[in-house]
Order: C-alpha cells, then sequence, then structure tokens
C-alpha cells in the first residue's frame, strides 16, 4: 500500500504529532492506542519506544508517508471513522499480519479460535477419514484470506480451496497468501460457496466458514467503522441473518466426506437456531456449540455421518 520510499522527521515532532493525535482521539472517544499502533507500522516504533516516549529524542525518525499524509490519515480516523487497519492496510490475525483493504472484513480476534476447533475436531475425527487421506479444506466467503491461511497452516499437507463471491477480496487474498509463501497451498475461486468446488463432491476434510451473519436491518446500525466502512457483502445475512448460513447447511453433506468437519462463526443468540437447522437437515452428527474468548456462543461445529 505505501511505497518502499521513506520520509524522515525528528523525533520531537512525531512526538509532537503523537501528542496531538492522542488528544483528538480522546475527544473523539477513540483509544490512543490506535495511534501508537499506527505508528508502529507507519514508523516503524516499537511499543516499548513509544511506551518510553524515547524517540522523542531521537534526531531522525523514518516514516512511510510524509507528516502532513500521516495528519490527513488521521484526520480519516477521527473524522471519517475510518477503520485503523484499512489507514495502515494491514491487521494482526493470529500469528500473521494481513494486507486488508475496503474490499475485506477487517479479520476479528474472536475468529481466531476457529482454526484451534477445526484442528480439535480433526484430531478426534472418526476413522472413516483415515490418517493417509490426501486432506481437502474448504474456507468458504475467504474475504482476506485469513482463515485459509491459518488452516493451511496449522493442516500443513492439506490443500486449501478458498472461495469469494467478490473478485476484489479474492485479489487481496490471493496477496496476503503469495507474501506468507502459501501461495501453492491455496488454490482460490471467485463465486458463490460450494459452486465453484463441482467436482469435489465428497472429497472435502472439512467446511469452515464465517458467513454474513448480521440481519439486514441491523447493518447500518452497527458501529460507524463497520456500518460505513467494512463491505456490507461481509456483514449482511439476510432478513434473520441466516440466509448463508441455512445455505451451507442445506450443501455442504454433498461435498463432505462421511466424519467431515462442518465448523461456521455466528453472531450470539444464533446457536440454537443453527443447532435446529442442523438436526433438520438430517445428514449431520456430533453438534457442538463453542463460546469464543469472551464466552460468547460464536462457532457451530458437526461432523457429516
Ligand atoms: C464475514 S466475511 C468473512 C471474511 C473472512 N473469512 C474472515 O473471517 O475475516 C464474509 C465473506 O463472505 C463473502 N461472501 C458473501 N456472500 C458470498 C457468497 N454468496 N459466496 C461466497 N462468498 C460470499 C464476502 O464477500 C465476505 O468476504
Amino acid at each position: 500500500m505505501y511505497s518502499p520510499k521513506t520520509w524522515a522527521v525528528s523525533g520531537q515532532e512525531l512526538w509532537q504529532w503523537r501528542d496531538e493525535a492522542c488528544a483528538a482521539a480522546t475527544a473523539a472517544a477513540i483509544s490512543s492506542a490506535e495511534v501508537d499502533w499506527l505508528l508502529q507500522e507507519l514508523a516503524g516504533l516499537d511499543r516499548l519506544t513509544l511506551r518510553l516516549e524515547s524517540f522523542k529524542h531521537w534526531p531522525q525518525v523514518q516514516l512511510r508517508l510524509s507528516l502532513s499524509e500521516l495528519t490527513k490519515l488521521w484526520q480519516k480516523r477521527i473524522e471519517a471513522r475510518v477503520p485503523v487497519q484499512y489507514l495502515a492496510g494491514t491487521a494482526p490475525w493470529r500469528q500473521f499480519n494481513l494486507t486488508v483493504s475496503p474490499a475485506v472484513l477487517i479479520p476479528r480476534p474472536e475468529t481466531e479460535l476457529i482454526i484451534d476447533l477445526a484442528v480439535v475436531a480433526a484430531q478426534s475425527s472418526s476413522p472413516e477419514l483415515g490418517s493417509s487421506a490426501p486432506e481437502v479444506w474448504a474456507d468458504l466467503g475467504t474475504g482476506s484470506g485469513a482463515i485459509a491461511i491459518g488452516l493451511a497452516t496449522a493442516f500443513p499437507k492439506a490443500t486449501v480451496y478458498a472461495v469469494d463471491c467478490s473478485p476484489d477480496a479474492i485479489a487481496v487474498a490471493q496477496q496476503n497468501a503469495t507474501e506468507l509463501g502459501l501461495i501453492d497451498r491455496i488454490q482460490f475461486f471467485q463465486g458463490a460457496w460450494f459452486q465453484p468446488l463441482n467436482g469435489l463432491e465428497g472429497q472435502l476434510r472439512g467446511m469452515v466458514s464465517n458467513p454474513p451473519y448480521i440481519p439486514s436491518a441491523m447493518v447500518s446500525s452497527l458501529q460507524p467503522e463497520v456500518a460505513w466502512h467494512e463491505p456490507h457483502l461481509a456483514l449482511d445475512g439476510g432478513e434473520d441473518g441466516l440466509d448463508c448460513i441455512r445455505h451451507l447447511v442445506a450443501t455442504a453433506p454433498t461435498y463432505l466426506k462421511p466424519g467431515g468437519i462442518w465448523l461456521i462463526e455466528m453472531m450470539a443468540g444464533q446457536a440454537e437456531q443453527v443447532v435446529e437447522l442442523l438436526e433438520r437437515q438430517g445428514d449431520y452428527d456430533r453438534i457442538q456449540v463453542h463460546a469464543d474468548l469472551a464466552g460468547i456462543d460464536r462457532f457451530v461445529l458437526a461432523h457429516r455421518r
């Protein structure tokens, strides 16, 4: 996102900029920790240096943009409520630093757990899957590629199919996979859910998805950072929020191996309905609800019979 060129500012000038940016953040009810995170990304300063303010005495700090551009960027955060990750063009997720743009949802910390759940489920999977079977996983609605990258790293022998209907999201996800050296392990497809995976019927070891699940009427009332800037295609799950989940419940059994894993993220309050959808469908067993680190029921896991 930023050119390799750098701009030198004195430590004193940057310290003053940070002071003003923090004051503007506090006045706008934005955490001033975001200022320091942006400086870590764009000035290469580490947390301790920022906390001790030792850079104040440095003759020079190298920035990835000029101080006036940095000021304009911070104005966008304060006035237009642009998420700081879009301003920096990057978001931390698990052990990765992922490129993000407004074409993709900013990967959330609560989603990180979905990879651990997939790993535990795979370890305790039924014997019919066999240990020598080639592993094929799918991440449906890949966005930045976060889940596909997490799966490819957690299952080093697996091939991961990553699907999104947004060509711009696929481009971001491919960039992330390339930068992390995983482009040979993840195959990207633009299309709707399982549609590009025709030919993989009965072959998937697991399907993981963080689909859009916000009820349509709620989307515009989300916090401005989300409602104004994140793609509604990534958020809007139809009238009751469950349109995409319903589709994944209905279509996954065709693509999963017997014993294969069905794992999705959902919104607080949806667990009961998702479990009921899976039970009614009839092809799933061992249906479990898992909480996120805040104790909110966030994931549903099931196995294909
Ligand atoms: C909530 S975001 C999840 C992004 C990423 N997996 C993550 O966890 O950060 C949902 C994603 O589903 C994609 N999506 C929405 N409708 C879709 C469809 N019909 N087929 C495939 N992907 C779809 C959106 O473009 C978006 O990238």
